[in-house]
């Protein structure tokens, strides 16, 4: 072996069979078998790979290196599996020898290499990745129950101009917005809010409710004698949940509002300063569009808000502004809106339906109009019935879904998320025009992991400043990051670059799930589950919007298949995509091609063991970036430390689909490009140790300690809280000076 330079240099991490001289052999060493024997002993519940296979292949004291005997190897050539087996044989290999592999050193790869790493790589195959397609678990078949989608017409036939707005604002319609016919919702909420009634709108992701109370908002105010002015103060206040949805809300109002410049909208969002929001609520605002954390904020520290002009109140995102816990806060501003102003038109609205919100309308509404646009029967009904009755009316907890959004679940053993997730990106961008992706992650640390590693590595952008010998070009892909850590501006700045390309990917929390219309967005990716079916349709409502096309592609894990099925029962149907088809995607991509291919496995064309290949050299390039140096290896442990800490934190009522104890920690680490399942992950209260002894239960401890309702919800509100909420400060600030550390609440 020596003399072939075939790397004898192989660190302890390596596995992978290589083929050489028509042989394949396993860098195996008896000490390296043993330590990931007692790795996998540690492996816990469902996702824990199978008992390993006994293999024929003999292990020498003496060499590191093991040779398959002649005829296993003949074995393995007659059984070449045709590609429409390969996903069980991805899975569950039937062959003992491992398949035939020579993985070539990747020049990018060496860039992100430590001198250990380079030196190693020096004339020699460097590929370290331990097997990506062994001992993973089984992918179940999934059971996809019979479902009865429900689903929404979104345009009719009727024109904004068979209302009777005034013509400037007609005007602003079809030369500002472009926009000339209705969409269900408007065409059914704008009449009754005209008519000065409350009305509460629920109606599928992006079909229009901004201006569904936008256009009847502004024609009333424009209409109002004597004419409105800034010394009014507000006329209208909006809530909505995030920043970024009240930064697009002001957009749009303000559009609405060109001919009518007397009428003066105003924004105040979490991360702004707290004195110029106050000296403009002086100067005067009288559309007032703000997160409930921050009026309330306002209300109670600058008392520079006065509520006894208002006549419209609108609570938009109902349903999240309730389950980011801001029921106080909407308690507080309807309290204060009570005492001061009497007479007012309230509009609630939402893409789902759940009791919160009825309760809501119920407290808020003065007998409403409720606006449903059925369409099980492709029939709309406007009802004029109490909120309370329209769970029984179909509606309840069953969401309507863009019809043309195509949705996809892919299976993906915890080993391979990363290359698949990566595969699928240059698929779609690489090889596609104009596709923009959103993937959503469970936490601003993995958010900005990802956005380094693949940045990073994947080849076709640096960081979007990608040039050709041409000149200066876009970038294959432009890689953009949103998440709650990064300060407003950052924010802001994210927002309005991904709302401009024309294709690239955005890496964010689920703070751009709701409500964000961003245009022409392809593929909505959900590299980790959503905490509820809620979730899951915020999340795909960022594509298909407006009867466009768009499609999404949850992944899941084999042991989380069951949410399938936690899916159908909302009437949530989609179709499977195989890994190996994404995965397979990387046969388009030389830059990840093996240096020699077996010669038998040409003859089989599209083959396993070439997609294999090429996926476990993109997990090296991903490993050696993560590895070549402390800082990136620092991000990586942090990401799935805090991975993990968000996986704890499912409902109760979906724990029995992704529960922790059923993640393999090796395997998960891995699909942050650890080599190894770091030896001390603090989580929460607790730490993980990966140590031999009382780990179970030093796991269980530290879960216990964390996953209780209180911290899901503390985790999900500080995304979206003002920041400055008085009762919050007090309590970090108490706890920082008591235990010297910092505060626990965590941004998504
Ligand atoms: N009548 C219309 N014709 C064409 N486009 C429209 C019409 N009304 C609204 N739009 C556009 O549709 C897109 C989605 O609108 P909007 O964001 O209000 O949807 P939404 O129902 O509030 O979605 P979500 O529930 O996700 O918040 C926007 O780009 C808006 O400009």
């Amino acid at each position: 072996m020596a003399e072939d330079g075939l790397m004898l240099n192989i660190t302890e991490n390596l596995d992978v069979p290589v083929f050489y001289k028509n042989k394949s052999f396993s860098f195996k060493t008896a000490d390296k078998w043993k330590e990931k024997k007692a790795r996998k002993r540690k492996a816990i519940g469902d996702d824990a790979p199978p008992p390993k296979q006994k293999t024929h292949v003999t292990t020498s004291p003496q060499s590191t290196v093991k040779m398959p005997k002649k005829k296993e190897i003949i074995k393995q050539q007659e059984e070449e599996p045709s590609p429409k087996i390969m996903s069980e044989i991805l899975t569950k290999p039937k062959v003992k020898v491992i398949p035939e592999v020579k993985v070539a050193p990747k020049q990018q790869a060496s860039a992100h290499m430590t001198g250990r790493d380079k030196r190693e790589g020096e004339g020699h195959c460097s590929v370290k990745t331990s097997s990506l397609f062994k001992n993973n678990p089984l992918i179940p078949d999934i059971q996809r129950p019979e479902v009865n989608p429900l689903n929404e017409e979104v345009f009719t036939s009727n024109l904004f101009s068979e209302l009777d707005l005034h013509p400037h604002l007609l005007a602003t319609l079809t030369n500002v917005l472009k926009i000339t016919s209705m969409t269900s919702v408007q065409e059914q909420a704008i009449p009754a809010l005209l008519n000065g009634r409350d009305t509460v709108i629920r109606s599928q992701t992006g079909s229009g409710k901004t201006l569904a109370y936008g256009i009847p908002l502004v024609q009333f105010l424009q209409a109002l004698q004597p004419k409105v002015q800034r010394s009014d103060g507000p006329l209208a206040v909006v809530l909505v949940p995030t920043r970024e949805l009240a930064l697009q809300s002001f957009e749009i109002i303000q559009k609405l509002l060109k001919p009518f410049m007397w009428i003066v909208p105003g924004i105040l969002m979490g991360g702004e300063k707290r004195k110029s929001e106050k000296a403009r609520l002086r100067k005067g605002i009288n559309i007032l569009i703000s997160t409930p954390g921050r009026l309330v904020d306002h209300i109670n520290n600058t008392k520079s808000v006065s509520f006894k002009s208002v006549k419209w109140l609108v609570l938009d995102e109902a349903d999240r502004i309730l389950d980011l816990g801001f029921e106080k806060d909407v308690s507080s501003i309807l309290n204060a809106l009570n005492t001061s102003c009497q007479q007012r038109q309230n509009v609630l609205l939402s893409a789902t339906w759940t009791e919160g919100v009825i309760k809501l309308a119920d407290v808020s509404m003065r007998d409403p109009v409720t606006v449903q646009v059925f369409t099980k029967s492709s029939k709309h009904e406007e009802d004029t019935e109490q909120p309370q009755n329209l769970l029984s009316t179909g509606g309840s907890e069953s969401f309507a879904i863009p019809e043309q959004l195509k949705q996809h679940v892919v299976i993906v053993p915890s080993k391979l998320r990363l290359v698949t997730l990566a595969a699928f990106i240059m698929e779609k961008c690489k090889h596609e025009k104009n596709q923009k992706i959103i993937v959503f992650a469970s936490s601003c640390e993995v958010v900005k992991f990802l956005f380094t590693l693949l940045t990073n590595v994947l080849r076709g952008c640096t960081d979007g400043q990608e040039t050709s010998s041409i000149g200066l070009q876009p970038p294959l892909m432009d890689f953009t990051k949103l998440h709650g850590s990064m300060n407003q501006q950052e924010r802001t700045e994210a927002f309005l670059k991904f709302s401009q390309v024309k294709s690239g990917i955005l890496l964010c929390t689920d703070v751009a799930a709701r409500g964000l219309d961003l245009p022409q967005v392809t593929w909505i990716i959900q590299y980790t589950a959503p905490a509820s079916h809620t979730e899951y349709v915020h999340r795909v409502g960022r594509t298909a919007r407006i009867g466009t096309q768009g499609s999404s592609l949850l992944f899941l894990a084999p042991s989380e298949v069951e949410y399938v099925s936690v899916l159908a029962s909302h009437n949530i149907t989609m179709e499977e995509i195989k890994m190996e088809t994404v995965l397979a995607s990387l046969l388009l991509d030389d830059h990840y091609k093996g240096r020699k291919v077996a010669s038998h496995k040409k003859s089989h064309g599209v083959t396993q063991g070439e997609v294999r290949v090429r996926a476990t050299v993109l997990q090296t390039e991903f490993e050696n970036f993560v590895h070549s140096n402390e800082e990136n290896t620092q991000e990586a442990k942090l990401a799935l430390q805090s991975f993990l800490r968000a996986y704890a934190t499912y409902p109760a009522t979906l724990k029995h689909v992704f529960h922790i104890k059923k993640l393999h920690l090796g395997h998960t680490a891995k699909s942050f490009g650890l080599r190894d399942a770091p030896q001390n992950l603090s989580i929460g209260h607790g730490r993980i140790r990966d140590g031999k002894s009382k780990q179970q239960q030093e796991r269980k401890r530290a879960f216990k300690a964390m996953g209780s309702e209180k911290s899901v919800a503390n985790i999900l509100r500080s995304e979206y809280s003002s920041g400055m909420e008085p009762g919050l400060i007090k309590k970090t600030q108490k706890k920082k000076k008591s235990h010297n550390r910092p505060g626990r609440r965590r941004k998504m």
